[in-house]
Protein backbone atom coordinates (compact mmCIF):
# COMPACT_ATOMS: atom_id res chain seq x y z
CA UNK A 1 0.00 0.00 0.00
CA UNK A 2 1.32 3.34 -0.89
CA UNK A 3 -0.08 6.29 1.60
CA UNK A 4 0.38 9.69 -0.08
CA UNK A 5 0.28 12.74 2.15
CA UNK A 6 -0.55 15.63 -0.44
CA UNK A 7 1.37 18.34 -0.04
CA UNK A 8 -1.12 20.70 -1.29
CA UNK A 9 -4.16 22.63 -0.45
CA UNK A 10 -5.24 23.17 -3.80
CA UNK A 11 -8.22 21.81 -4.84
CA UNK A 12 -7.86 21.89 -8.40
CA UNK A 13 -4.87 19.87 -8.00
CA UNK A 14 -5.80 17.24 -5.08
CA UNK A 15 -8.79 16.40 -7.12
CA UNK A 16 -6.88 16.07 -10.23
CA UNK A 17 -4.30 14.03 -8.54
CA UNK A 18 -7.06 11.61 -7.61
CA UNK A 19 -7.01 11.19 -11.59
CA UNK A 20 -3.48 11.29 -12.09
CA UNK A 21 -2.83 8.45 -9.73
CA UNK A 22 -5.68 6.08 -11.28
CA UNK A 23 -3.35 6.01 -14.37
CA UNK A 24 0.15 6.52 -12.68
CA UNK A 25 -0.72 3.30 -10.70
CA UNK A 26 -3.10 0.94 -12.61
CA UNK A 27 -2.70 -1.82 -10.00
CA UNK A 28 -1.26 -0.66 -6.18
CA UNK A 29 -3.75 0.26 -3.22
CA UNK A 30 -3.22 3.76 -2.39
CA UNK A 31 -4.48 5.49 0.71
CA UNK A 32 -4.33 9.50 -0.36
CA UNK A 33 -4.90 12.14 2.17
CA UNK A 34 -5.44 15.69 1.42
CA UNK A 35 -6.62 19.19 2.54
CA UNK A 36 -7.97 21.83 0.53
CA UNK A 37 -8.16 25.43 0.70
CA UNK A 38 -11.95 27.25 0.55
CA UNK A 39 -13.20 24.61 -2.35
CA UNK A 40 -16.73 23.41 -3.17
CA UNK A 41 -16.55 19.64 -4.58
CA UNK A 42 -19.48 19.19 -6.99
CA UNK A 43 -20.18 15.42 -8.05
CA UNK A 44 -19.77 14.59 -11.61
CA UNK A 45 -23.59 14.42 -12.66
CA UNK A 46 -24.75 17.60 -11.17
CA UNK A 47 -25.70 20.78 -12.13
CA UNK A 48 -23.08 23.45 -10.61
CA UNK A 49 -25.19 26.24 -11.03
CA UNK A 50 -27.69 24.68 -9.26
CA UNK A 51 -26.16 23.54 -6.18
CA UNK A 52 -23.98 26.63 -5.34
CA UNK A 53 -24.25 30.39 -4.53
CA UNK A 54 -22.65 31.64 -7.19
CA UNK A 55 -22.13 35.50 -5.96
CA UNK A 56 -21.09 34.38 -2.09
CA UNK A 57 -18.48 32.33 -4.07
CA UNK A 58 -17.23 34.38 -6.34
CA UNK A 59 -17.16 36.88 -3.48
CA UNK A 60 -14.80 34.43 -1.07
CA UNK A 61 -12.77 33.50 -4.04
CA UNK A 62 -13.89 29.97 -3.15
CA UNK A 63 -12.59 27.52 -5.98
CA UNK A 64 -15.55 25.16 -7.54
CA UNK A 65 -14.00 21.61 -9.00
CA UNK A 66 -16.14 18.96 -10.44
CA UNK A 67 -15.41 15.77 -9.02
CA UNK A 68 -14.77 12.52 -11.08
CA UNK A 69 -16.97 10.58 -8.60
CA UNK A 70 -21.06 10.55 -8.38
CA UNK A 71 -23.02 12.03 -5.02
CA UNK A 72 -23.33 15.97 -4.02
CA UNK A 73 -21.64 18.70 -3.50
CA UNK A 74 -19.49 19.46 -0.14
CA UNK A 75 -17.22 22.54 1.43
CA UNK A 76 -14.17 21.60 1.87
CA UNK A 77 -11.88 24.33 4.05
CA UNK A 78 -8.60 23.81 6.03
CA UNK A 79 -10.65 22.36 8.48
CA UNK A 80 -11.72 19.68 6.48
CA UNK A 81 -9.81 16.59 5.86
CA UNK A 82 -9.93 14.00 2.41
CA UNK A 83 -9.22 10.16 2.43
CA UNK A 84 -9.38 8.85 -0.50
CA UNK A 85 -8.80 4.72 -1.02
CA UNK A 86 -7.55 3.54 -4.01
CA UNK A 87 -7.94 -0.49 -5.11
CA UNK A 88 -8.13 -2.69 -7.82
CA UNK A 89 -11.95 -2.42 -9.07
CA UNK A 90 -14.24 -5.74 -8.23
CA UNK A 91 -11.63 -6.83 -5.06
CA UNK A 92 -14.54 -5.14 -3.05
CA UNK A 93 -18.34 -4.94 -3.50
CA UNK A 94 -18.62 -1.20 -5.30
CA UNK A 95 -22.28 -1.02 -3.33
CA UNK A 96 -20.72 -1.44 0.13
CA UNK A 97 -18.92 1.62 1.63
CA UNK A 98 -17.99 -0.01 5.25
CA UNK A 99 -14.69 -1.19 4.07
CA UNK A 100 -13.10 1.91 3.56
CA UNK A 101 -15.08 3.95 6.14
CA UNK A 102 -13.65 1.46 8.90
CA UNK A 103 -10.08 2.47 9.51
CA UNK A 104 -11.71 6.35 9.95
CA UNK A 105 -14.77 4.95 12.71
CA UNK A 106 -10.89 2.73 14.27
CA UNK A 107 -9.30 5.98 15.26
CA UNK A 108 -12.14 8.20 16.00
CA UNK A 109 -13.79 5.34 18.27
CA UNK A 110 -10.07 4.91 19.72
CA UNK A 111 -10.10 8.91 20.39
CA UNK A 112 -13.85 8.28 22.23
CA UNK A 113 -15.28 9.81 19.36
CA UNK A 114 -19.33 7.85 18.87
CA UNK A 115 -18.85 7.73 15.18
CA UNK A 116 -20.75 5.55 12.85
CA UNK A 117 -21.54 5.03 9.06
CA UNK A 118 -25.07 5.56 8.74
CA UNK A 119 -27.88 5.06 5.53
CA UNK A 120 -25.74 4.15 2.55
CA UNK A 121 -22.09 6.63 2.76
CA UNK A 122 -22.38 9.33 5.62
CA UNK A 123 -20.48 9.18 8.99
CA UNK A 124 -22.45 10.82 11.69
CA UNK A 125 -22.24 11.34 15.54
CA UNK A 126 -25.02 12.04 17.23
CA UNK A 127 -27.35 12.25 14.50
CA UNK A 128 -25.08 14.64 13.02
CA UNK A 129 -22.74 14.57 9.48
CA UNK A 130 -19.23 15.09 9.34
CA UNK A 131 -18.16 12.75 6.66
CA UNK A 132 -19.98 12.42 3.22
CA UNK A 133 -18.45 9.32 0.69
CA UNK A 134 -18.88 8.91 -2.85
CA UNK A 135 -16.96 6.29 -4.84
CA UNK A 136 -16.03 5.81 -8.81
CA UNK A 137 -14.87 3.12 -11.15
CA UNK A 138 -12.33 3.51 -14.16
CA UNK A 139 -9.20 1.96 -15.54
CA UNK A 140 -9.71 -1.28 -13.82
CA UNK A 141 -9.39 0.55 -10.44
CA UNK A 142 -11.84 2.70 -7.65
CA UNK A 143 -11.75 5.30 -4.89
CA UNK A 144 -13.72 5.39 -2.25
CA UNK A 145 -12.98 8.99 -1.10
CA UNK A 146 -14.99 10.89 1.74
CA UNK A 147 -14.56 14.03 3.70
CA UNK A 148 -14.27 14.66 7.75
CA UNK A 149 -14.97 17.88 9.07
CA UNK A 150 -13.02 18.90 11.74
CA UNK A 151 -12.88 21.98 12.39
CA UNK A 152 -14.30 24.18 9.11
CA UNK A 153 -16.18 27.09 9.14
CA UNK A 154 -20.14 26.19 9.35
CA UNK A 155 -21.55 29.41 8.55
CA UNK A 156 -19.54 29.52 5.29
CA UNK A 157 -20.16 26.11 4.38
CA UNK A 158 -23.70 26.54 4.62
CA UNK A 159 -24.20 30.10 3.27
CA UNK A 160 -22.29 28.94 0.04
CA UNK A 161 -24.42 25.89 -0.59
CA UNK A 162 -27.43 28.31 -0.08
CA UNK A 163 -29.60 28.21 -3.58
CA UNK A 164 -32.74 29.34 -4.45
CA UNK A 165 -34.56 25.64 -5.81
CA UNK A 166 -36.90 27.50 -8.04
CA UNK A 167 -34.34 28.76 -10.69
CA UNK A 168 -33.44 25.69 -12.32
CA UNK A 169 -35.46 22.70 -13.51
CA UNK A 170 -32.98 19.75 -14.32
CA UNK A 171 -32.57 15.86 -14.12
CA UNK A 172 -28.93 15.91 -12.46
CA UNK A 173 -27.99 14.39 -9.59
CA UNK A 174 -29.43 16.90 -6.46
CA UNK A 175 -27.23 16.81 -3.40
CA UNK A 176 -28.45 15.52 0.20
CA UNK A 177 -28.66 18.10 2.58
CA UNK A 178 -28.27 17.70 6.06
CA UNK A 179 -27.27 18.55 9.47
CA UNK A 180 -23.70 18.69 9.81
CA UNK A 181 -21.04 19.08 12.97
CA UNK A 182 -17.46 19.36 13.40
CA UNK A 183 -15.79 16.67 15.11
CA UNK A 184 -13.61 19.16 17.26
CA UNK A 185 -16.63 19.85 19.29
CA UNK A 186 -15.68 16.30 20.89
CA UNK A 187 -12.15 16.59 21.74
CA UNK A 188 -11.68 18.58 24.83
CA UNK A 189 -7.12 18.53 24.15
CA UNK A 190 -6.21 20.86 21.40
CA UNK A 191 -5.88 18.15 18.44
CA UNK A 192 -5.89 19.54 14.83
CA UNK A 193 -6.64 18.51 11.73
CA UNK A 194 -3.18 17.63 11.24
CA UNK A 195 -2.99 15.20 14.13
CA UNK A 196 -5.91 13.69 12.69
CA UNK A 197 -4.53 13.45 9.49
CA UNK A 198 -1.32 11.62 11.40
CA UNK A 199 -3.63 9.35 13.75
CA UNK A 200 -4.78 7.95 10.36
CA UNK A 201 -1.22 7.45 8.30
CA UNK A 202 -0.46 5.64 11.86
CA UNK A 203 -3.28 3.57 11.66
CA UNK A 204 -2.64 2.18 8.04
CA UNK A 205 0.77 1.90 9.10
CA UNK A 206 0.12 -0.22 11.19
CA UNK A 207 -2.85 -2.23 10.16
CA UNK A 208 -0.75 -3.13 6.08
CA UNK A 209 1.94 -5.13 5.97
CA UNK A 210 3.58 -3.11 3.51
CA UNK A 211 2.77 0.59 3.74
CA UNK A 212 4.43 2.87 2.74
CA UNK A 213 5.06 6.82 2.18
CA UNK A 214 5.06 8.49 -0.60
CA UNK A 215 6.65 11.81 -1.55
CA UNK A 216 5.60 12.98 -4.84
CA UNK A 217 8.09 13.59 -7.42
CA UNK A 218 8.83 17.08 -9.75
CA UNK A 219 7.27 14.43 -12.71
CA UNK A 220 4.30 13.99 -10.90
CA UNK A 221 3.95 17.75 -10.18
CA UNK A 222 3.91 18.82 -13.62
CA UNK A 223 1.70 16.17 -14.88
CA UNK A 224 -0.88 16.99 -12.02
CA UNK A 225 -0.73 20.39 -12.93
CA UNK A 226 -1.66 19.58 -17.01
CA UNK A 227 -4.95 17.88 -15.75
CA UNK A 228 -5.66 21.00 -13.70
CA UNK A 229 -4.89 23.69 -16.85
CA UNK A 230 -6.70 21.22 -19.57
CA UNK A 231 -9.67 20.26 -17.10
CA UNK A 232 -9.99 20.70 -13.41
CA UNK A 233 -9.83 23.94 -13.74
CA UNK A 234 -11.82 24.99 -16.54
CA UNK A 235 -15.06 26.02 -17.08
CA UNK A 236 -15.98 23.56 -19.69
CA UNK A 237 -15.54 20.75 -16.94
CA UNK A 238 -16.58 22.50 -13.90
CA UNK A 239 -19.55 24.30 -14.72
CA UNK A 240 -20.22 23.34 -18.81
CA UNK A 241 -20.50 19.70 -18.22
CA UNK A 242 -23.52 20.03 -16.28
CA UNK A 243 -26.14 17.94 -17.84
CA UNK A 244 -28.85 20.08 -19.82
CA UNK A 245 -31.35 21.95 -17.55
CA UNK A 246 -33.86 24.73 -17.81
CA UNK A 247 -33.19 28.25 -15.76
CA UNK A 248 -35.66 30.75 -14.82
CA UNK A 249 -35.49 34.01 -13.25
CA UNK A 250 -37.00 37.50 -12.77
CA UNK A 251 -35.52 41.39 -12.03
CA UNK A 252 -37.50 44.57 -11.21
CA UNK A 253 -36.29 47.70 -13.42
CA UNK A 254 -37.15 50.97 -13.41
CA UNK A 255 -40.24 50.56 -15.86
CA UNK A 256 -41.48 47.57 -14.57
CA UNK A 257 -39.99 43.45 -14.11
CA UNK A 258 -37.95 41.22 -16.79
CA UNK A 259 -38.40 37.32 -16.84
CA UNK A 260 -36.38 35.26 -18.62
CA UNK A 261 -36.63 31.66 -19.54
CA UNK A 262 -33.33 29.67 -20.84
CA UNK A 263 -32.81 26.22 -21.93
CA UNK A 264 -28.89 25.73 -21.52
CA UNK A 265 -27.72 22.40 -23.29
CA UNK A 266 -24.73 19.75 -21.87
CA UNK A 267 -21.14 22.21 -22.20
CA UNK A 268 -23.04 24.87 -21.05
CA UNK A 269 -24.40 26.93 -23.68
CA UNK A 270 -27.63 28.68 -24.60
CA UNK A 271 -30.33 26.49 -26.77
CA UNK A 272 -33.40 28.19 -26.56
CA UNK A 273 -34.30 31.96 -24.76
CA UNK A 274 -37.48 33.35 -24.40
CA UNK A 275 -37.60 37.05 -22.46
CA UNK A 276 -40.87 38.74 -21.52
CA UNK A 277 -42.09 41.64 -19.15
CA UNK A 278 -44.02 44.69 -19.02
CA UNK A 279 -40.80 46.82 -20.43
CA UNK A 280 -41.44 49.19 -23.83
CA UNK A 281 -39.42 48.73 -25.78
CA UNK A 282 -38.04 50.16 -29.57
CA UNK A 283 -36.65 46.77 -30.95
CA UNK A 284 -37.84 43.68 -30.82
CA UNK A 285 -36.74 41.73 -28.04
CA UNK A 286 -36.80 38.30 -30.18
CA UNK A 287 -33.35 39.95 -31.85
CA UNK A 288 -31.82 39.67 -28.36
CA UNK A 289 -32.90 36.65 -27.81
CA UNK A 290 -31.94 35.51 -31.32
CA UNK A 291 -28.15 36.94 -29.94
CA UNK A 292 -27.79 34.83 -26.62
CA UNK A 293 -28.23 31.76 -28.56
CA UNK A 294 -25.51 29.98 -28.38
CA UNK A 295 -23.71 31.44 -25.84
CA UNK A 296 -22.40 29.54 -22.70
CA UNK A 297 -24.45 30.71 -19.57
CA UNK A 298 -21.81 32.70 -18.09
CA UNK A 299 -21.50 35.91 -16.61
CA UNK A 300 -18.39 36.58 -18.56
CA UNK A 301 -20.01 36.05 -22.07
CA UNK A 302 -22.96 37.37 -21.68
CA UNK A 303 -21.78 40.59 -20.28
CA UNK A 304 -19.57 41.02 -23.11
CA UNK A 305 -22.12 40.32 -25.18
CA UNK A 306 -24.29 43.31 -23.31
CA UNK A 307 -21.98 45.85 -23.73
CA UNK A 308 -21.86 45.89 -27.68
CA UNK A 309 -25.81 46.35 -27.36
CA UNK A 310 -27.98 49.40 -26.45
CA UNK A 311 -29.84 47.94 -24.00
CA UNK A 312 -32.34 51.19 -23.74
CA UNK A 313 -33.97 49.77 -26.76
CA UNK A 314 -34.99 46.42 -26.10
CA UNK A 315 -35.58 47.72 -22.40
CA UNK A 316 -36.63 51.06 -21.43
CA UNK A 317 -33.48 52.34 -18.77
CA UNK A 318 -31.31 49.84 -17.71
CA UNK A 319 -27.26 48.99 -17.07
CA UNK A 320 -25.61 46.14 -18.19
CA UNK A 321 -25.86 44.93 -14.48
CA UNK A 322 -29.26 45.01 -13.95
CA UNK A 323 -29.62 42.73 -16.75
CA UNK A 324 -26.80 40.80 -15.78
CA UNK A 325 -28.90 40.14 -12.30
CA UNK A 326 -31.08 38.76 -15.09
CA UNK A 327 -29.07 35.31 -15.79
CA UNK A 328 -28.30 34.84 -12.35
N1 LIG B 1 -17.17 18.64 4.04
C1 LIG B 1 -18.35 18.07 4.29
N2 LIG B 1 -18.41 16.89 4.97
C2 LIG B 1 -19.58 16.29 5.23
N3 LIG B 1 -20.78 16.79 4.89
C3 LIG B 1 -20.78 17.96 4.21
C4 LIG B 1 -19.57 18.64 3.89
N4 LIG B 1 -19.91 19.77 3.20
C5 LIG B 1 -21.25 19.78 3.12
N5 LIG B 1 -21.78 18.69 3.71
C6 LIG B 1 -23.20 18.27 3.83
O1 LIG B 1 -23.41 17.17 2.94
C7 LIG B 1 -24.47 17.50 2.01
C8 LIG B 1 -24.26 16.79 0.68
O2 LIG B 1 -24.40 15.40 0.90
P1 LIG B 1 -24.46 14.35 -0.30
O3 LIG B 1 -24.70 13.01 0.31
O4 LIG B 1 -25.41 14.83 -1.34
O5 LIG B 1 -23.01 14.41 -0.96
C9 LIG B 1 -21.87 13.96 -0.36
O6 LIG B 1 -21.78 13.78 0.84
C10 LIG B 1 -20.71 13.79 -1.31
C11 LIG B 1 -19.42 13.37 -0.65
C12 LIG B 1 -18.23 13.54 -1.58
C13 LIG B 1 -16.94 13.28 -0.88
C14 LIG B 1 -15.71 13.55 -1.72
C15 LIG B 1 -14.47 13.19 -0.98
C16 LIG B 1 -13.26 13.89 -1.47
S1 LIG B 1 -13.64 15.09 -2.65
S2 LIG B 1 -15.54 15.23 -2.20
C17 LIG B 1 -24.41 19.00 1.93
O7 LIG B 1 -25.61 19.56 1.44
C18 LIG B 1 -24.14 19.38 3.39
O8 LIG B 1 -25.32 19.25 4.15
Amino acid sequence: MIIINSPSTNAYFNIALEEYLLYKYPTETIFLLYINAPSIIVGKFQNTLAEINLEYVKDKEIKVVRRMSGGGTVYHDLGNLNFSFHTLLGKHDFMDFSTFTEPVLNVLNKLNIPAKLEGRNDLLVDCKKFSGNAKLARNGKMIQHGTILFDSNMDILSDALKINPLKYKDKAVKSNRSRVINLKEYISDNTTVEDLKQALIDEMISKNDHAALYHLTEEDFLEVEKLVETKYSTWDWNFGFSPKYNFQNAIKIPAGFIEIHLNVVRGGSIEEVKIFGDFFASKPIEELEQKLIGLNHNEQEIRILLETLDLTSYFGKVTVDEIIELFK
